[in-house]
């Protein structure tokens, strides 16, 4: 076993170990995976694709020189102008195929049109074979169905189908072949067609196998790049995105909510004396709060870009991309609710019964960095420290505003500019007072532009 494999393999809570434990013989994955997988397959062969056109083109231009150069020299005239015309058909279908998947901008281009070309090529090669045949004996011509394997070798092509997708149209094929052949085959000819199918049969079955190893080999690079990619991305105990992915995400979000001109809030949630806790109840009752705050903040986030990260320790965050300022208070104030309606028991605690957290949030500004916007985040979380510190009224009355400060800082700074708080050591209380004024001001992004 390799590391990957031994790394991948204790990482069961992955959807995508699960399934490569659970394993694919019949190449399909769960739904949910299974779309997912097409998505990232389909972006991933566009560039497959335009090679199996190009290589496609390249065949029929072949044939297009060998009816010029050589069928119309030897064969009758007559039959190479009808036989031509299928040529170009094909030819047609390759090029509009082709245009599509370049210029098409949606997933059903390639997956459409790239078919389509096959059963086109298949088609024509089909009539032409026929037409031959109408002819065989004038030109002298030995009976053959070339055309119709290359043609069946070429529906197993990476060329939009699935596996199951190559595997019917190919019997659709073959079957049509079985039939339409017999039915204007000269008579003499029934046998030597029958002698020769097998042949498709057998060039049907090699390519069948080698693109049902091709994709068993793809989908098994998938789920494992996708769980590498999330065990990367994710921390370890609660599964949220790191540290790491949480400065990506900001960074991208960011710069996002500055063209779009929306305000976006980063909230930093710190978990009230956290160490008493451990000491309390022991580490892992202390992982087991960890995940269960983590799941309660991951239920937060409202819109699909939001997202929470665990940052380190006992302190997580959560951005909200489109917050409208007026919200942010009623936010922090739910976030708050949450972790103290899970009820965990904190005897430790200064601040009440059971477990809390501290909340610090900054609204982004124009001109903002990851950098500046996390600072005064932080410095509100350090502010709202400060305010867990304190003893409070037990139990919380969320409805009054004027109780609702004692629960956190941020609210704090909202409900009470007046009252100062109790900084930490090496805090200025004028510190506090300052962002009470600038949280009352109308919030910098100011209104959306319509
Ligand atoms: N169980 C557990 N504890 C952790 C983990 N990571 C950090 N800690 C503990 O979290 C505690 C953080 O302690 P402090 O930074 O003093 O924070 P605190 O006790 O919450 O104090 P305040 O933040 O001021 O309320 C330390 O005891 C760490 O050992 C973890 O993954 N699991």
């Amino acid at each position: 076993m390799d590391k990957v494999q031994l790394l991948l393999s204790h990482y069961a809570e992955s959807r995508y170990t699960r399934q490569l434990n659970k394993g694919f013989g019949w190449l399909r994955f769960e739904p949910e995976l299974e779309a997912e997988y097409r998505i990232s397959n389909y972006r991933a062969f566009r560039t497959t694709r335009i090679g199996a056109l190009c290589t496609l083109l390249l065949a029929l231009l072949f044939f297009l020189g060998f009816d010029i150069f050589y069928a119309l020299r030897h064969y009758d005239a007559t039959l190479t102008p009808a036989i031509f015309g299928m040529r170009l058909i094909a030819l047609a279908g390759i090029m509009l195929s082709a245009t599509m998947v370049l210029y098409g901008n949606d997933r059903s281009a390639g997956a459409f049109w790239v078919p389509c070309t096959v059963f086109f090529i298949g088609t024509t090669t089909l009539v032409s074979n026929i037409l031959y045949m109408q002819v065989l004996e004038q030109v002298g011509m030995p009976f053959n169905i070339d055309g119709m394997i290359l043609v069946l070798i070429a529906i197993f092509f990476p060329v939009g189908y699935s596996y199951w997708g190559s595997v019917v149209c190919a019997l659709v094929t073959f079957i049509t072949m079985l039939v339409a052949i017999p039915a204007f085959l000269p008579a003499g000819y029934l046998d030597d067609f029958v002698a020769l199918s097998i042949y498709p049969l057998v060039a049907m079955f090699f390519a069948g196998m080698s693109r049902y190893f091709q994709e068993s080999a793809t989908r098994r690079q998938f789920l494992t790049r996708a769980a590498l990619k999330e065990l990367a991305d994710s921390d370890s105990l609660t599964g949220l995105c790191n540290r790491r992915m949480f400065e990506i995400l900001l960074d991208r979000s960011l710069r996002e909510s500055q063209r779009e001109r929306h305000c976006l809030g980063l909230m930093l949630v710190d978990v009230d004396f956290f160490k008493r806790y451990n000491d309390l109840y022991g580490h892992p009752a202390g992982d087991a709060v960890l995940k269960a705050v983590a799941e309660a903040l991951q239920s937060t986030p409202r819109r699909s870009l939001d997202f929470a990260a665990r940052l380190g320790g006992e302190e997580f965050a959560l951005v909200f991309c489109d917050l409208v300022p007026v919200f942010a208070e009623r936010v922090a104030e739910e976030v708050c609710r949450r972790i103290e309606g899970l009820a965990i028991p904190h005897e430790g605690s200064n601040i009440g019964p059971v477990l809390t957290v501290s909340v610090g949030m900054a609204l982004s500004q124009p001109g903002d960095t990851r950098d500046s916007l996390y600072k005064r985040a932080d410095e509100a979380l350090y502010t709202s420290k400060g305010g867990a510190a304190t003893a409070r009224p037990w139990p919380p009355k969320w409805a009054e505003p004027t109780r609702v400060m004692f629960f956190s800082s941020f609210l704090h700074r909202v409900f009470t500019p007046s009252r100062s708080l109790s900084p930490r050591a090496g805090q200025t209380g004028s510190v506090s007072a300052q962002r009470v004024a600038s949280i009352r001001q109308p919030h910098p992004c100011g209104p959306r532009e319509s």
